[in-house]
């Protein structure tokens, strides 16, 4: 089986030390760099903006995925391109939710337009089925596996029905849209979450809350590798 892509979300890095957490990133066998923007309008909660995706940027060495929790996205996609999501060696991938976008299609031209792949996010309550008539245009679909605004909240149950949903409909359409799925997600849940057809995990808390995070992302994206014994050799 192909390991998830493992997507460690800055939200909860020490923004007091981010170059070291994003360097950490770099040398760990993490594939992305998740950036959570929050508004305090579509999510309650501010996180940072345009200069601090340019400062992770600086020092990034792998794609960054900037999940837009903003109302009006599409006053911000080129510059959150510019800010280096649209970085010519390491394209990244821009996400706006559904519940934000009044002409969805025209949104995700224009990240199109930038030279990043695109993305929708879902709230937990949106049904999978709303993206139907949009497949054509997106290149990921994130699934929010809690109420978005916060980290280190508990995973909903109720998205592994959603995923299941969301990999039958990708399926029947011929689509190879990414399945992403964001919150509260760890060790405890990876299995389930690959099983029902995760492709892209982000982790924020169970990464940066780790006493080695290193070792936390290894320990996502190989969840279904067996620990090496200790074989006493004669
Ligand atoms: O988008 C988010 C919150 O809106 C965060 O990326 C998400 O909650 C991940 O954090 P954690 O792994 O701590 O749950």
């Amino acid at each position: 089986m192909t390991p998830p892509l493992i997507a460690p979300s800055i939200l909860a890095a020490d923004f007091a030390n981010l170059q070291r957490d994003i360097e950490l990133i770099n040398r760990s066998e993490a594939d992305w760099i998740h950036v959570d923007v929050m508004d305090g309008v579509f999510v309650p909660n501010i996180s940072f903006g345009i200069p601090v995706c340019e400062a992770v940027n600086k020092h990034a060495l792998k794609p960054l995925d900037v999940h837009l929790m903003i109302v009006q996205p599409e006053r911000y996609i080129d510059a959150f391109a510019r800010a280096g999501a649209a970085h010519p060696d390491r394209p990244g991938t821009i996400l706006v939710h559904y519940e934000a976008c009044t002409h969805l299609h025209r949104t995700l031209t224009q990240i199109r337009e930038t030279g990043c792949r695109t993305g929708v996010a879902l709230n937990p309550h949106t049904p999978v089925e709303l993206l139907a008539d949009s497949l054509d245009e997106i290149d990921q679909v994130l699934l929010m596996s809690v109420n978005p605004g916060f980290g280190g909240q508990s995973f909903i149950p109720h998205t592994l029905q959603k995923i299941r949903k969301l990999r039958h409909l990708l399926a029947s359409a011929g689509k190879t849209a990414l399945i992403e799925i964001d919150g509260g997600v760890g060790t405890e849940n990876i299995a389930e979450l690959v099983e029902a057809g995760a492709d892209v995990l982000v982790a924020g808390s169970s990464v940066f809350r780790a006493s080695d995070p290193t070792e936390a992302i290894h320990t996502l994206k190989f969840f279904n590798q067996t620990a090496p014994q200790n074989v006493r050799l004669a």
